[in-house]
């Protein structure tokens, strides 16, 4: 980044996490959200709210664009918060000016960071364990917090991740970088893939996940994800299904028990979901692995039937 006191942000896809981030990141660089109309236009009007664990302020600095021929400046980071079905088309829609950019992505699931590849070899992934709502237009809330956000080095040179860290920890955002981010994705979407569909269909919060009727089709999908994970190479720090079945129930749950999780917003408003990120990936990889996943298999069918309005 040309100045490392105060560079130019590109946030893609500015909802709930995008939004709190340009509201922590405008402390320190100036900060354009490429966000929808009505976020736009509340924020221009009146800032951007925030409130929660990340602070109760109004900002005012915040730039909102709804499209690349708004934007002025040259970024010196572009930071992807749209949410991965909608990762191809951002990027293709600001594919000029994420040209041979630094890229984080903070966006749950696999495979977003190969869509990025496609448009820059200068990516850092990243994850984010914080929970995140849309209270109205220009208004977000942040709830709770179980990890730092972690970012690391997909592709690129080695100089890539330390100014992206030094920005966060910077704007006072918790977070810790990963020599191996490929596994850090992985352990991140665990939680996702144990809690997200299942609230999502049964309109619940994360808490509901400690019910006895519940854990037995959560530790299913955690088995099997485990056992695709195995078959492909992927180490997480949780060692096996049943060690990061502990932190779940023990740490992550309670962490998040009052909270919706993303997917839940999703079939709410009636929008596509990140199932095809999530256990959707986790089938696939079984099928080419010839492991049997059926509890992933039935929970994305189930998304895949609420995605069509039913
Ligand atoms: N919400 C959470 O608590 C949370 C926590 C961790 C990770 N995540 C992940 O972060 C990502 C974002 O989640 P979110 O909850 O912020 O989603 P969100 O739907 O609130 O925000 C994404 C925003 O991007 C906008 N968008 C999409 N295409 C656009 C375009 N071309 N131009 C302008 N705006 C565009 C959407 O309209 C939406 O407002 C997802 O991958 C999600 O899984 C979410
Ligand atoms: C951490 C999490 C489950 C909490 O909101 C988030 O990843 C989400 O909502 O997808």
């Amino acid at each position: 980044m040309e100045d490392a006191q105060r560079p130019v942000v590109l946030i893609l896809g500015a909802g709930a996490v995008g939004l709190a981030l340009a509201g922590k990141l405008a402390d320190v660089a100036d900060v354009y959200a490429a966000c929808r109309h009505r976020h736009a236009s509340a924020i221009r009007e009146g800032g951007l709210v925030m409130d929660g664990i990340w602070g109760d302020r109004t900002v005012g600095t915040l730039s909102c664009i709804t499209g690349p021929a708004e934007l002025s400046v040259d970024p010196d980071l572009v930071v992807v918060t749209a949410k991965g079905t909608d990762t191809e088309s951002i990027c293709r829609e600001y594919a000029a000016v994420m040209g041979g950019r630094s890229v984080v992505t903070l966006q749950n699931g696999i495979g977003n960071e190969d869509r990025i590849a496609r448009y820059t070899d200068r990516i850092i992934g990243g994850t984010v364990t914080t929970n995140f709502a849309v209270v109205g237009p220009g208004h977000v809330r942040v709830s709770s917090q179980s990890a730092p956000v972690v970012l690391g080095t997909w592709s690129g040179p080695a100089d890539l991740l330390p100014p992206a860290i030094d920005l966060f920890e910077r704007a006072g955002i918790p977070v810790a970088a990963t020599a191996d981010i490929r596994a850090e994705k992985w352990a991140k979407s665990l939680l996702n893939i144990a809690v997200n569909p299942l609230c999502a269909l049964l309109s619940v919060q994360v808490g509901a996940a400690a019910s006895p009727h519940l854990r037995g089709v959560i530790e299913g999908l955690i088995q099997e994800t485990y056992a695709v994970m195995e078959a492909e190479g992927i180490r997480v720090r949780w060692r096996s299904a049943d060690e990061y079945l502990d932190h779940l129930f023990g740490v992550q749950v309670p962490d998040f028990s009052t909270v919706y999780p993303s997917m839940y917003y999703d079939i709410q408003n009636r929008r596509r979901t990140e199932i095809d990120l999530l256990n959707g990936y986790v089938v696939a990889l079984g099928e080419r692995q010839g492991i049997p996943t059926p509890y992933n298999r039935c929970i994305a069918g189930l998304i895949r039937f609420r995605e069509e309005g039913r």
